[in-house]
């Protein structure tokens, strides 16, 4: 049984259901390094050199922090990793302690694109938010991401601000 990074309880059947039978929709495993990941979110942004080592050491981190639900998509008949998407989930004192959800990092490998597979990452976090009790889910991006983000039922909501620390 691999190890995941949230228990496996929390992923939508009825969302699994929507995918193609060799698609598994899952949490992120701690054995996924070999699985293409990298070529996934090398088309989202700049990854950097990462061993094997240092993907298991983030791993570990990240299970250990908590608040991390990082989901991926798996073509079985390949064994490659064709999307990907994180919530992250914040705990507040506002809204009488509450939390939220933040949308980061969704990628589908670009040979897979135009099947739904972004819009069913979405859904399975809105599900994992809802679940675990979420007030409302956010997310930064490109304006040329909007059409996909609105076709998933977010909406256009206040301007992202950035400040870089590191050149
Ligand atoms: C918070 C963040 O992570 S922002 C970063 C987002 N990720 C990236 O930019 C990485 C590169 N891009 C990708 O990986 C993909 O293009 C994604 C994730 C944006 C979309 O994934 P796909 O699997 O291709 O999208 P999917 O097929 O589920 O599209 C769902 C709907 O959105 C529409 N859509 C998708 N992308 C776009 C777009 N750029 N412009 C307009 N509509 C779009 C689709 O046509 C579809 O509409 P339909 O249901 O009416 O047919």
């Amino acid at each position: 049984m691999p190890e995941y990074i949230f228990d496996e309880s929390l992923i939508s059947t009825e969302i699994q259901d929507a995918l193609s039978p060799n698609l598994k929709l899952r949490p992120l495993a701690k054995d996924d390094f070999d699985k293409g990941i990298f070529d996934c979110l090398e088309q989202l942004s700049i990854t950097g050199e990462i061993s094997q080592k240092k993907f298991v050491e983030q791993f570990e981190e990240m299970k250990k922090a908590g608040g991390y639900y990082t989901i991926a998509i798996e073509d079985e008949d390949q064994g490659k990793i064709v999307g990907l998407g994180t919530l992250f989930v914040e705990m507040k004192f506002l809204r009488n302690c509450g939390k939220a959800g933040h949308i980061e990092d969704i990628v589908v490998h670009d040979s897979q694109r135009g099947k739904s597979l972004g819009r069913r990452i979405i859904d399975q976090l809105k599900h994992i938010g809802k679940e675990l009790g979420c007030y409302k889910l956010i997310l930064n991006c490109n304006e040329k991401n909007i059409p996909f983000y609105e076709k998933c039922g977010l909406t256009l909501k206040d301007v992202q601000m950035t400040l870089y620390t590191t050149t």
